[in-house]
């Protein structure tokens, strides 16, 4: 593949994925890596020396990440010039490296660019957002019993209102969508018709089926407990409504679930249980009870909010990793779950440990677990230790004021 403006390492072998499904990681797969507005400066950095500092040890220097910068946001229109928020390059060599990480970009609110971090998830159809969230012991939290929060959540990652179909008010696009909804489809309960902007929603049977399919298969392999399908159907009828119809339809057609008593739960042949809540519902019981949930699958907006949410409950935005995957491609795409953070940009402040684990389910994708595992316990361990950064710290008695990169370090000594 040819490219503009960026040069791929010299050494270093594509990660490639096989006829039966598997991915061939070489000892010295190239990692395309985008660092990312704002705190991306402070967290990528830290992120790539932990990660290469695990790697090291893990494999006694037989296996090395080959870091390949490629860019997008502020850093791509320095370096590609004006407009260039997301070059065709980024885009190529994610595809042609298969495996990529990137740090958080930043989307201005009401105009300018769309998302260049939805965009990715588009245009590389990496259609299942995959959002685990656990406790590590001695981390602050405001939930009285934070070790029972144990779920995955999976979030529809290419269609709902992220599609960005929105029209503005005042614009003719927008009268004319209006005028076509009044005259000929018979809307009347548009409340303020001459000062609406509107907006579409898509949910396809194909985009849902895609995403809880995934969640089914990830609790099957994982042998998680239930698949809790989390929408808001009973307003939204036909768009959340059927995602949760399309869903038990799935788990029967395709995984034998049987019903459970009246239904609609039910039950695959190993006992995992597929069930469902209502957004609103869910985001109570997860401060209630959350051991009841596990494996969740919802639409793009719900995973949004409850991927903070969940965060929260077991300390923060700052330890919430994500991963952005097409199964059937293999192409996948590593973010935390936060943004920017623009206040605390270079400071040096802010916990890059959801970037790191980030890399940790990097590094479990590409099967290196030996290294994964180390940064586990070098996190629990600094944790314990309560040598942390700013975000920790300020809730914890006792413990000690870490920056960025001497967390960063702190995990390497504990490894
Ligand atoms: N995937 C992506 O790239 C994402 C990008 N964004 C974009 O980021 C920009 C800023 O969004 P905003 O809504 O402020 O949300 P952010 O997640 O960037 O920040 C909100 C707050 O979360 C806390 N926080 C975030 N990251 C960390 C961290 N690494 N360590 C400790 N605390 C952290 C801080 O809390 P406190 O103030 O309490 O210290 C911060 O003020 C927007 O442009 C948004 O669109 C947002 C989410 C995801
Ligand atoms: O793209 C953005 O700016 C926000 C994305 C976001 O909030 C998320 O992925 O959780
Ligand atoms: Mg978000």
């Amino acid at each position: 593949m040819s490219y503009d403006k960026i040069t791929p390492p010299d050494s270093g072998t594509k990660i490639e994925k096989m006829s039966d499904g598997s991915l061939k990681v070489a000892d010295n797969p190239i990692i395309p890596f985008i660092e990312g507005d704002g705190i991306g400066m402070d967290i990528t950095p830290t992120m790539r020396h932990v990660l290469d500092s695990a790697v090291e040890k893990a494999y006694d220097g037989k296996k090395q990440i080959e870091w390949f910068e490629i860019y997008a946001g502020e850093k791509a229109v320095k370096f590609y010039g004006e407009d260039h928020w997301l070059p065709e390059d980024t885009l190529k060599a994610i595809e042609e490296y298969k495996v990529a990480i990137k740090g958080p970009l930043t989307t201005p609110v009401g105009g300018g660019i769309r998302s260049l971090n939805v965009a990715i998830r588009q245009k590389m159809d990496l259609y299942a957002c995959v959002r685990p969230v656990r406790y590590f012991e001695g981390t602050p939290s405001p939930v009285k019993q934070p070790e029972l929060t144990d779920m995955v959540i999976f979030r529809e990652n290419t269609e709902d209102i992220y599609a960005g179909i929105e029209y503005q008010t005042g614009t003719p696009e927008n009268k004319k969508l209006k005028d076509f909804l009044i005259d000929e489809m018979g809307v009347t309960n548009i409340r303020f018709p001459e000062s609406s902007s509107l907006g579409i929603k898509p949910v396809s049977e194909e985009g849902s089926k895609r995403l809880i399919r995934s969640a089914i298969n990830y609790a099957i392999e994982q042998d998680r407990d239930s698949v809790t399908l989390v929408h808001k159907g009973n307003i939204m009828k036909f768009t959340e409504g059927s995602f949760k119809n399309w869903g038990y339809e799935l788990a029967k057609e395709e995984f034998d679930a049987e019903v459970i008593g009246e239904g609609p739960w039910c039950k695959l042949p190993n006992g995992i249980v597929i069930k469902d809540v209502i957004a609103d519902a869910f985001l109570q019981q997860i401060l209630t009870r959350p051991d009841e949930y596990d494996v969740i699958a919802t639409l793009n907006l719900n995973g949004d909010y409850v991927s903070d949410a969940l965060a929260a409950c077991v300390g923060g935005i700052g330890i919430a990793p994500g991963a952005n995957i097409n199964y059937e491609t293999g192409l996948a795409v590593f973010e935390a779950t936060h943004g920017t953070a623009p206040k605390y940009t270079g400071q040096d402040k802010v916990n890059p440990g959801s970037l790191i684990l980030s890399g940790v389910i990097m590094l479990r994708y590409m099967g290196w677990n030996e290294a994964a595992n180390l940064i586990e316990k070098g996190i629990e361990a600094s944790i314990s230790k309560k040598r942390v950064t700013y975000d920790f710290e300020r809730l914890m008695e006792g413990a000690t004021l870490l920056k960025c990169s001497e967390f960063g370090e702190e995990i390497v000594k504990n490894m």
